[in-house]
């Protein structure tokens, strides 16, 4: 992989694993933002319309205790009480009496003027007529008032209490106060002071009591507004976000890199391939089989040697795959060959995991189960060292046995395995060491070992079978001491699935 292109999946893994986790975590901070706003935004209202009742029982109460004084209406007494009660209600600006159209006196005295009575707008169950917005044209001011009446008395409320602001700075806007009836008070008749009502995108909140209903607003948060808001917190957290996804970002493009990542890749994208060494029969000089090895060809034409990476896989679990993978390609290419002759044979290589677990059972099972091929035409090589766990060993081969593989010691010479040991184990072939048949007719110190483990093989009724015989003097050696089967450079190079195709057919005749 390139650098450019691995900095280019860094960036990439960078970016998704930032706005992965980060886009959903705010989004949903933000909604809780949007309902922590619409709470207090309720509670806002709960406090105004608190307010409103409060200033209107205030002005209530001056009027009931008016209406309930025994004077005579614009008494000097009466009008001492009006002004008494209108100093000390907080609400009241002023009270005035007039039993007709007119006003006949107020809390400062009879008036010496004409006064019209405004007209009752709203009629309460309780007896109190309303008028609301009521603009004094003598009084010289743009304030708007509300008037209580009850038995010709009318209290007089500036109704810019209503509206009084007492939590400053207030984020919120009272956009509305009216009579339960709906008819809409103002804060006076000034424009600026005019309700404004909420807008589209607006939280607003309304809320009722017993004579008013109340309206705040405020502009509802934006996803933008929250971002701001929260940048002192997002910015750190984004950062150290990206950092750890860039951080795993580069540990997985590590692990991909290192040797056993790339194995296990290989193996995902089946790039791991067979390739047949043809077995010859010495008798008779034909190829009554094959050993699968595998290959590992790489994108630049370079191939990866079995010896460098079976061992890798031993140590890292992946050689289970590799067993698999050698079993499944048999079955590709080969599937056609050992249906049409029932006594052609391919051998396979397992590990000593295989044998010792029995994990390699119900994968042979699947495999060939409906494939057409007869379990003897599986053979299956393991070294002396998939037999240390003798117990384990010996059940996976009884059950290989019964279902008709053959079963061949690999390298046989090169381990520990003894008379006793061999002859224990349910075993068909014993496949003598290359280097013991280097060692044929030369002056190398193994030489004697060959004849002795020869004929430990026909001593135990085992069929050998000898690797890398690259001569034909080996080979005539091999023959003249009743060794079965031979395989090597002599005969053959492990060839691509189509070249043994070729070579079976041409050396079964
Ligand atoms: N568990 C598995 N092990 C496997 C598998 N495929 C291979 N292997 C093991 O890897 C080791 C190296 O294998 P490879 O490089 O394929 O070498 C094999 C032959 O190519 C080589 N050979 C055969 N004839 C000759 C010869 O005349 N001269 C010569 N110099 N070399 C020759 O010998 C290897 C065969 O080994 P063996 O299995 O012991 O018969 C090797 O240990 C393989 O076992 C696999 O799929 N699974």
């Amino acid at each position: 992989m390139s650098r450019r292109l691995t900095w280019a999946l860094v960036v990439l893994a960078t970016v998704i694993g930032t706005v992965v986790p980060l886009a959903p975590t705010l989004y949903v901070s933000w909604r809780l933002a949007l309902s922590a706003q619409q709470e207090q935004l309720d509670a806002y209202a709960l406090r105004v319309l608190d307010h409103i009742d409060a200033v209107y029982a205030n002005a209530e109460s001056a009027l009931r205790t008016i209406a309930a004084t025994p004077f005579p209406p614009c008494s000097p007494q009466q009008i001492s009480a009006m002004l008494q009660i209108t100093e000390e209600a907080l609400s009241v600006v002023n009270i005035g009496y007039g039993a007709g159209d007119v006003v006949e006196c107020n809390s400062w005295g009879p008036l010496t003027y004409r006064l019209e009575r405004a007209q009752t707008q709203v009629e309460q169950p309780d007896g109190i007529g309303l008028s609301l917005n009521w603009r004094p044209t003598n009084f010289g001011t743009d304030r708007a008032l509300l008037i209580l009446r009850l038995h010709g008395y009318s209290v007089l409320v500036d109704q810019r209490q209503f509206f009084n602001a007492w939590e400053t700075p207030n984020p919120y806007t009272i956009s509305g106060v009216r009579t339960r009836g709906g008819l809409p008070i103002y804060a006076s008749y000034r424009d600026q002071d005019r309700p404004a009502p909420p807008e589209v995108g607006d939280a607003s909140v309304e809320k009722v009591s017993r004579n008013w209903a109340v309206t705040v607003r405020q502009p509802r948060i934006t996803f933008q507004d929250h971002l701001q808001a929260n940048r002192a917190v997002l910015l750190p957290l984004s950062a150290a976000i990206a950092l750890l996804s860039a951080a795993s970002g580069l540990l997985v493009l590590r692990q991909q890199r290192s040797p056993r990542g790339e194995l296990a890749r290989a193996l995902k994208n089946g790039e791991l391939v067979a390739h047949y060494q043809p077995i010859i029969e010495l008798a008779t000089g034909r190829c009554i089989g094959a050993e699968a090895l595998v290959r590992w060809p790489r994108a630049d034409g370079s191939q990866t040697p079995p010896d460098m990476f079976i061992p890798l896989a031993e140590e890292t679990g992946l050689i289970g795959r590799v067993t698999d993978r050698m079993l499944a390609a048999v079955v590709e290419d080969l599937g056609d060959l050992l249906r049409n002759d029932p006594h052609a044979h391919v051998s396979i290589n397992l590990s000593a995991a295989d044998i010792t677990t029995g994990r390699i059972l119900p994968v042979l099972e699947r495999v060939l189960d409906g494939s057409g091929i007869q379990p003897r035409q599986i053979w299956l090589e393991a070294t002396e060292r998939s037999f240390i766990d003798v117990d384990g060993a010996r059940t996976t081969l009884l059950e290989l046995r019964r279902r008709g593989h053959r079963t061949a010691i690999d390298d046989f010479g090169t381990g520990y395995s003894g008379l006793n040991y061999v002859q224990n184990l349910p075993i068909d072939l014993l496949k003598i060491d290359r280097s013991f048949i280097t060692a044929i007719n030369t002056e190398a110190p193994t030489r004697d070992v060959t004849p002795y483990i020869i004929a430990m093989g026909h001593e135990l009724k085992l069929q050998i079978i000898a690797e890398g015989v690259e001569t034909e003097n080996q080979a005539e050696y091999l023959r003249a001491q009743g060794v079965s089967f031979a395989q090597g450079w002599l005969y053959s190079k492990a060839l691509p699935a189509a070249a043994f195709i070729v070579f079976w057919a041409a050396r079964r005749r």
